[in-house]
């Protein structure tokens, strides 16, 4: 179990591969997660947003997070890589606060939606308490679209690279996400994928710490069309390409958060096995096979991130 993020993070920036940091919301999922990166011989990062906190305690934050590290502790003393625990999108000083005591590896201040000088003194804040403790930060710069914890973006709002500089130089975050182009969920781009690979470059330049890449998935067509078969309606949805990934990590970005794919697998394939194994009630006969899938889709992106091997 790694104690802070930042000595996994700074070993993939030096050597020029990312790490994937994989959301879960239960047992099932932290699982597949965690065996895929077993199997791939992968440093990883298993992730909880805040609403993940809420539903593993249900409403009770100190026991989300008390669970959540224990959970991964128990498993991660059983494996053969490193595994960090990290707090996605934390916005609530609360949560934050208590994710830290709990034993969280790492925590994002995602105040990204206020303007610079408010982003940059709340980011301070919680940098000079992590550091005290010895756990690292990430932080957001510029807005991705779409949901985030309740703050609905209604237009992305990309990184502004001298922007970035002033901002790592001041807050000494350990690891900043720029908002390139991306959006969270199933539906990310409305025309081509396009991602500002220009400003990536010059943030890497600027800052030389660790990148991340919010709003990551792939969104296989593959899965969107079985899932869809099966019932599911999910047309138009569409993800970041693997050759986009691919240059993104070239240019800098070491940590890709993951949450989509692995939502869209489990619905594609529970649909499956419901509707052609109708007289099974037994949950372990119907998530056996279905985790099977979305542990291989987590170890088909941890090859693409280049972590494979690297434990
Ligand atoms: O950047 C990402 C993942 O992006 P993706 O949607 O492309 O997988 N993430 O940060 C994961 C976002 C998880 C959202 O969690 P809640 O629904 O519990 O609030
Ligand atoms: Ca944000
Ligand atoms: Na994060
Ligand atoms: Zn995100």
């Amino acid at each position: 179990y790694v104690k802070n993020t930042k000595e996994i993070l700074d070993k993939a920036s030096r050597e020029g591969y990312a790490i994937g940091a994989f959301n879960f919301n239960n047992m099932e999922f932290l699982q597949a997660i965690l065996e895929a990166a077993e199997e791939e011989k992968a440093p990883v990062i298993v992730a909880t947003s805040e609403g993940a906190i809420k539903y593993i305690g249900k409403g009770d934050i100190e026991t989300g997070a008390k669970l959540a590290v224990e959970m991964v502790r128990t498993y991660a003393e059983k494996l053969s890589v490193p595994v960090a625990l990290h707090l996605d999108h934390g916005r609530d000083f609360r949560i934050i606060m208590t994710a830290i005591k709990a034993g969280y590896s790492s925590v994002m201040i995602d105040a990204s939606h206020l303007p610079f000088e408010e982003n940059l003194r709340e980011t301070k804040k919680i940098v000079e308490i992590a550091h005290a403790v010895g756990i690292s930060v990430e932080a957001e710069l510029g807005k991705l679209k779409g949901i985030e914890d309740n703050v609905v973006e209604k237009e992305s709002v990309l990184v502004d690279p001298e922007e970035a500089k002033i901002f790592v130089k001041e807050t000494e975050v350990d690891f900043l996400a720029p908002a390139i182009g991306t959006s969270h969920g199933a539906f990310k781009f409305k025309g081509e994928a396009q991602l500002d690979f220009e400003r990536l470059k010059k943030v890497k330049e600027y800052t030389q710490i660790p990148l991340v890449l919010h709003g990551a998935s792939m969104v296989p067509q593959d899965v969107v069309k079985l899932a869809n078969e099966y019932g599911a309606e999910l047309s138009g949805a569409k993800g970041v390409p693997e050759d986009m990934l691919k240059k993104a990590i070239e240019l800098g970005i070491n940590k890709i958060n993951t949450d989509t794919d692995l939502r869209i697998t489990f619905v594609a394939y529970l649909r499956k096995v419901l509707s052609e194994d109708k007289s099974q009630i037994d949950p372990r006969k119907i998530f056996k096979p279905v985790f099977e899938h979305v542990k291989e889709i987590v170890k088909e992106r941890i090859r693409i991130f280049g972590s494979s091997g690297k434990a």
